[in-house]
């Protein structure tokens, strides 16, 4: 401890910190592979810092030493003289990038990368030559914070070698395809030449520009890289450009339709390193129906390196990143309006999620998109010119409600219910206030249907009496209307106030202990759900003449349950009695006619 006027220094265990380094801030053991690349990489840049015409390798072999395997990644980047060795390998949040002229060229930065081969290795050895100074040294360092130095004269050229000797648990780890599988996972796209030798073969990894940052790639080429890298037949490939961040690559279009909230793999590369699959704070939400391979040269990691820092930079290039989309749907309205409509088809979600955000992209897809409406999946374009008003709800249920008395009365009703389509109808609404869009509910369905004069007629009074005392127990009014289509004989229509009057009334029958309280709840009690007769249809007109107390009540029943699933409503259990109970009835009577008939 030291200690100087009551004032104390921290102190360090190494190898605790050592072991939190390596084991910890890394999710995975294979990124030792990356951390080792991209120290080549940057050694090949400082480098040509001094001679601009160098061109960086990094040859990794794989060699037996005394029957146990050794990996050597070995560049021939600029070197580190005996000082920096001290200085820069050896001190744990130490970087020769931090603070130097060419910072933002490199990918390391904070000093510790190399400590994640400790966690697959006992022992790092780096062997190294300097550019600048005439000397080569092999450091050794160890997982209890010891290192060692001292003078080779085995290393001619300036460079560094790094050599592993895996722990026995991680020895798959340095077998030849696994090795070579992590090198072109991390490093596919390093502007290096990296080859693996092993076994006198030697084989090249990498050698040049990928074709998804390649200004020269045709479309074929691009998609049957995505093809390679994902897995998938893209639908098109288009590229993607951000100036904030210095951002290059390629959107894959999915050929297939994708949840809204499905997993965002895509390929992030950070100064052509391999970085991570997510970029959640990067790309657009609605960018769901695209796969995204992308370089960035200029935003910040995070310092396990496995995803990137979410500042004003990123939040600029998402804006731009965003645009790159936009531009390419509104190029393919000029040029290619086959693929357009495929992509709309499949992707309409996400399309009209970018509509809601931009109105020039709104303006040149409305015709476009599709919406599910009580006529079924109708494009925008026909929608406008077959209506002089387009009606929509933005709740399911009501839709269920409404779409097929609607299409009797000659509406067309859009269902707004899913995401982003109450918001796209709004900005339709606000764009072309020429187009005339209304908000349909139950209720005003409700109030279209053609009223009776029930009081007129004492039959149709004494009916609807006899229905409402009857339902009146499942918390509904009846009435008497006349309406089209002719054969539906009743439809139930309930705002959500009167569904969740009924509910309340439901819970408290059912004896829940709040009852007194839940009835307060109720809003208005006149507000019921309605079961409207159609005063036209036949089962109605022969329900009406009926005398008999039980057959109407079972018929009433069977009708209001049946009106309740035709409007896509829950039927509780009290509900499902009486209609199981009119069923019954209506069996029982009917078998007793038919016996009688028979005189039996
Ligand atoms: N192959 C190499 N050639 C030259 N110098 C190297 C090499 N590998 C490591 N170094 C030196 O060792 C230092 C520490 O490396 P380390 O990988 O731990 O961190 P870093 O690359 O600086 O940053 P990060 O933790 O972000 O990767 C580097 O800054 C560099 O000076």
């Amino acid at each position: 401890m030291t200690q100087e006027n009551n004032k104390y220094l921290f102190q360090v265990n190494l190898k605790g910190m050592i072991e939190l380094l390596s084991e910890h801030i890394y999710s995975a053991p294979n990124v030792f592979v990356r951390e080792v690349l991209q120290n080549g990489m940057d050694a090949a840049t400082a480098r040509r810092t001094i001679d601009e015409h160098h061109q960086g390798e990094i040859n990794i072999y794989i060699n037996k030493v005394d029957g146990l395997p050794q990996v050597i990644f070995e560049d021939n980047g600029i070197g580190l003289s005996e000082n920096e060795v001290h200085q820069f390998l050896s001190v744990i949040g130490q970087s020769s990038k931090r603070g130097d002229f060419n910072e933002k060229d490199y990918i390391g930065k904070f000093g510790i990368g190399m400590l994640s081969c400790l966690v697959v290795s006992n022992e790092i050895i780096v062997e190294t030559r300097s550019l600048i100074k005439d000397e080569a040294v092999c450091w050794k360092g160890k997982a209890d914070g010891t290192y060692t130095v001292e003078r080779i004269e085995n290393m001619e050229k300036p460079g560094t070698r790094v050599i592993l000797h895996p722990k026995k648990e991680w020895l798959p780890l340095f077998e030849k395809a696994e090795l070579k599988k992590n090198i072109l996972y991390f490093g596919n796209a390093l502007p290096i030449t990296i080859r693996l030798i092993s076994d006198g073969e030697t084989e090249m990894l990498v050698d040049k520009t990928p074709v998804w940052l390649s200004p020269e790639s045709t479309k074929e080429e691009l998609l049957s890289y995505g093809k390679d890298a994902f897995n998938i037949n893209f639908l098109d490939a288009f590229p993607l450009h951000s100036h904030a961040g210095e951002i290059d690559g390629v959107a894959y279009i999915m050929p297939h339709k994708v949840q809204f909230s499905g997993s965002k793999q895509h390929k992030i590369y950070l100064k052509r390193m391999f970085l991570c699959e997510q970029a959640n704070n990067l790309l657009p939400e609605w960018s769901s129906f695209v796969k995204c391979i992308i370089n960035t040269n200029e935003l910040r990691p995070t310092a396990s390196r496995e995803s990137l820092m979410d500042d004003e930079i990123m939040k600029e290039a998402k804006k731009e990143l965003s645009n790159s989309f936009k531009d390419y749907l509104k190029v393919l309205t000029l040029k290619d309006t086959g693929k357009l409509g495929e992509i709309i088809n499949i992707h309409h979600m996400f399309i009209k999620a970018l509509a809601v955000e931009d109105r020039s992209l709104l303006k040149l897809f409305v015709d476009y998109i599709p919406f599910e409406t009580n006529k079924g999946h109708i494009p925008f374009v026909s929608i406008k010119s077959y209506n002089e008003v387009i009606y929509y709800t933005p709740s399911l249920d009501d839709f269920r409600q409404i779409r097929r008395i609607a299409g009797s009365q000659g509406k067309t009703v859009i269902n707004a219910a899913y995401s982003f389509e109450a918001d796209l109808i709004q900005q339709i609404k606000i764009t072309f206030p020429e187009i005339k869009i209304e908000k349909i509910t139950p209720q005003d369905i409700l109030d279209t249907l053609a009223d009776v004069a029930v009081s007129e007629d004492e039959a149709y009074m004494r009916f609807e009496k006899r229905a409402n005392d009857l339902l009146k127990q499942q918390y509904c009014k009846a009435q008497l209307k006349q309406f089209d289509p002719v054969d539906t004989p009743a439809i139930y229509v309930a705002n959500d106030e009167a569904m969740s009057n009924k509910n309340l009334q439901s819970l408290s029958t059912a004896g829940n202990p709040f009852a007194a309280t839940l009835q307060n709840f109720i809003k208005k009690e006149d507000n019921m759900p309605t079961l409207c007769f159609n005063k036209d249809n036949e089962i109605v007109k022969n329900l009406i003449a009926i005398e008999d107390e039980p057959l109407f009540n079972s018929i009433v029943h069977i009708m209001y349950v049946q009106a309740l699933m035709l409007g896509g409503y829950p039927v509780n259990k009290k509900e499902m009695t009486v209609f199981n109970d009119a069923l019954y009835q209506l069996l029982v009577m009917g078998m007793s006619n038919f016996l009688g008939n028979m005189g039996l």
